[in-house]
């Protein structure tokens, strides 16, 4: 089978400072891949390596376009990476309102995405957006009020349907859970879980929670220092950490 995401080789340095290093991984269709380490470990200049927001100093980030087969997002064309983040890609951000416009509805953040995908028939778009809201537990009687009257929950289910609505193969998501309550984490956890399920999403987590991983994540890739320490898959990481670095971040989450 052809990996879906083939990243070899990442490194991306802030002046002499090492962001990430070296790192490769395949990941396959339908899979999610969760990448924890401690804060400034390089998860997030990883994330965004591979999702075309950051250019890495070397490496190939490879992804079997739908049109063209396997092709070097790095090296590719603005216009067409940006085709692939509104296609085939979505991106998750920690804090809702840098993946949502706060200043439109509801409605108007889910069917701008498939606006920018060449929608028009404006009945169709409303009514698309707001099937997607209810997929999200927001009742679709909100489709009109902006996202500022929205919980930090609410929230973050609207920017995972503004991402979601246009049918995306690979999702980033940069702390999805980050900053919210306990109880709303599980929630929307169950609900991410479920999507990734029905839409068989492959996605690339970023997270400090070992929680989100094991609900979540098939593999998981252990950073420390820019550098991946240990990969494998979720559970046999969890409960049998091979590396020192990944024992502490296990027995240290365990004692909380
Ligand atoms: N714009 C930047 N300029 C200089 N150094 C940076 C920049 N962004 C990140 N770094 C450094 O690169 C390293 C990796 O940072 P990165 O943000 O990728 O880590 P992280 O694991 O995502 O951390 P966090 O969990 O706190 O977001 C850190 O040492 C950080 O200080």
């Amino acid at each position: 089978m052809t990996p879906l995401l083939s990243v070899r080789g990442i490194t991306k340095r802030y002046g002499t400072h090492i962001g990430c290093a070296d790192v490769s991984f395949d990941l396959y269709p339908g899979e999610v891949m969760g990448i924890v380490g401690e804060s400034g470990s390089g998860k997030s200049t990883l994330l965004n390596c591979m999702a075309g927001q950051l250019v890495p100093d070397a490496g190939e980030v490879v992804f079997d376009t739908r049109a063209n087969g396997p092709q070097n997002t790095v090296t590719m064309s603005e216009p067409e990476r940006r085709m692939l983040s509104r296609t085939d890609w979505a991106f998750v951000h920690q804090h809702a309102c840098d993946g949502l416009r706060m200043g439109i509805s509801a409605g108007g953040n889910v069917g701008e995405r498939l606006m920018a995908v060449g929608e028009r028939h404006y009945g169709d778009i409303r009514g698309d957006a707001k099937d997607w809201l209810q997929r999200v537990e927001i009742d679709a009687a909100r489709v009109d009020d902006r996202p500022t009257t929205f919980s930090g929950g609410m929230q973050q289910r609207l920017q995972i349907a503004r991402n979601l609505v246009t049918g995306p193969r690979l999702v980033f998501m940069d702390e999805p859970t980050g900053g919210l309550d306990v109880s709303v984490q599980a929630r929307l956890l169950d609900l991410l879980r479920g999507l990734v399920r029905d839409m068989n999403l492959s996605a690339i987590i970023v997270t400090h929670d070992l929680a989100v991983v094991r609900l979540l994540a098939d593999r998981l890739m252990v950073m420390k220092s820019g550098r991946v320490v240990e990969a494998g898959l979720t559970d046999q990481i969890l409960d049998d950490p091979q590396h020192a670095y990944s024992q502490l971040l296990v027995s240290s989450v365990l004692q909380v």
